[in-house]
């Protein structure tokens, strides 16, 4: 285990010094795009203008014979396209593929000062995390790489999963986990064709009304899989302070669907999610961004509480210490996001 007090240098002479804070830029979608695709490469600028994140996918849904073309296509993405500072982010191949360290490489070395962020899949403990920074570390300095590229895990391995919280505090790159829920149910063996989402065959059920017929009157409701993974993560990554987001949500058609997956996880501490398609941009940022009654009542709060202290009634409800600091989550994250968006900050009355 490295020495805390070496936490904060740099891996490789000559690479940038390490981050202290994790950066929170709007985050509530990382859009995946294909950079082998050059229709999607050519429509990238517009999709960047509404999407928090853009990410360059290098993995899985790239099939094998287009991993050399994603790379370069993801290559001349960082060099040439106006993204207008909307983040650029990769999804490389994972660890044990033939593919990832040509990825890493190429990367750091010819747009290493256009990418925020290295998505590392299959994350299985602290030590896949030690390698890609070292390698990142070195490859930063010999390119000249100025500002530090930062590492974010998939949690997508029942491996991973026991060692989500050493994970999260492998390296001061951490910038956050992602749940991959399509790798993460085939490794536990779920039984489930779904990429993210419910199940109608996991659900809880009411008692019957008649002791005679067990069918009468049973309510029945769909639970969500994920929860206990969701809040898993979130606990490992605000400890470590980085960020948690969910994943992918393979149905594209079911947006009805898809909205409340996501916003359970935005409930549960997600502060994001990942976009598949552009239908799926407009549902993060709804879900993503806080309500605007809950962001008014919020504020109520702070401001009929201004020591943020003691015990009072808010319409009709008790206020205290704990539930004040509650409230001033959702409003910062309201004037967080209403910053650069003229739209929310009239929906919050900032
Ligand atoms: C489990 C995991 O690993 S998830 C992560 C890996 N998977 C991915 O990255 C998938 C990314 N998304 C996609 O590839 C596509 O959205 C698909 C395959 C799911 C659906 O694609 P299509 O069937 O072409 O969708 P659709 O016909 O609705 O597309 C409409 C338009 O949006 C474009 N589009 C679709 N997805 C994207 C995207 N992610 N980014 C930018 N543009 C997109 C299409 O190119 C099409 O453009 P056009 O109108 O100019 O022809
Ligand atoms: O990579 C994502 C997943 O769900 O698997
Ligand atoms: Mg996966």
């Amino acid at each position: 285990m490295r020495h805390p007090r070496d936490f904060f240098k740099p891996l490789a002479v000559g690479a940038p010094e390490p981050v202290r804070e994790i950066p929170v830029p709007p985050s509530r979608m990382i859009h995946f795009f294909d950079p082998s695709n050059e229709k999607m490469r050519a429509k990238l600028p517009a999709i960047a203008a509404k999407a928090d994140i853009v990410l360059g996918n290098l993995e899985d849904a790239v099939p094998v014979d287009r991993k050399e073309s994603a790379r370069a296509g993801l290559v001349e993405v960082g060099k040439t396209a106006d993204l207008g500072g909307t983040p650029l982010w990769t999804r490389v191949n994972s660890l044990e593929s033939p593919w990832v360290l040509d990825d890493i490489t190429t990367l750091v070395t010819e747009i290493g000062d256009q990418l925020d962020v290295i998505m590392i899949p299959k994350v299985e403990g602290a030590e896949d995390i030690h390698y890609v920074d070292r390698l990142v570390a070195q490859l930063e300095a010999k390119a000249g790489v100025t500002r530090p590229i930062l590492l974010h895990a998939i949690l997508e391995t029942a491996q991973g999963m026991a060692n989500v919280e050493e994970i999260a505090f492998a390296s001061p790159r951490m910038q956050g986990i992602s749940l991959g829920p399509a790798d993460l149910a085939a490794s536990r063996r779920m039984k489930t064709t779904r990429v993210g989402g419910g199940h109608p065959g996991y659900v809880s059920i009411s008692d019957p009304t008649d002791a005679e017929d067990l069918e009468v009157g049973r309510v029945r409701a769909q639970q969500d899989p994920w929860h206990y993974t969701v809040a898993r993560m979130v606990d490992a990554c605000v400890s470590a302070g980085i960020l948690p987001f969910y994943g992918p949500f393979g149905d594209i058609k079911d947006t009805v669907a898809c909205e409340a997956q996501f916003r359970a996880a935005f409930i549960l501490g997600c502060v994001g999610t990942w976009s598949l398609h552009p239908v799926q941009i407009d549902i993060a940022k709804k879900v993503f961004s806080p309500d605007p009654a809950e962001v008014a009542f919020a504020k109520k709060i702070i401001e009929s509480i201004p020591d943020g202290k003691g015990v009072h009634m808010i319409d009709g409800k008790m206020q205290d210490d704990a539930s004040w600091k509650q409230a001033k989550v959702l409003v910062t994250l309201a004037e967080q996001l209403a910053q650069d968006d003229e739209e929310l900050k009239a929906a919050y009355g900032f």
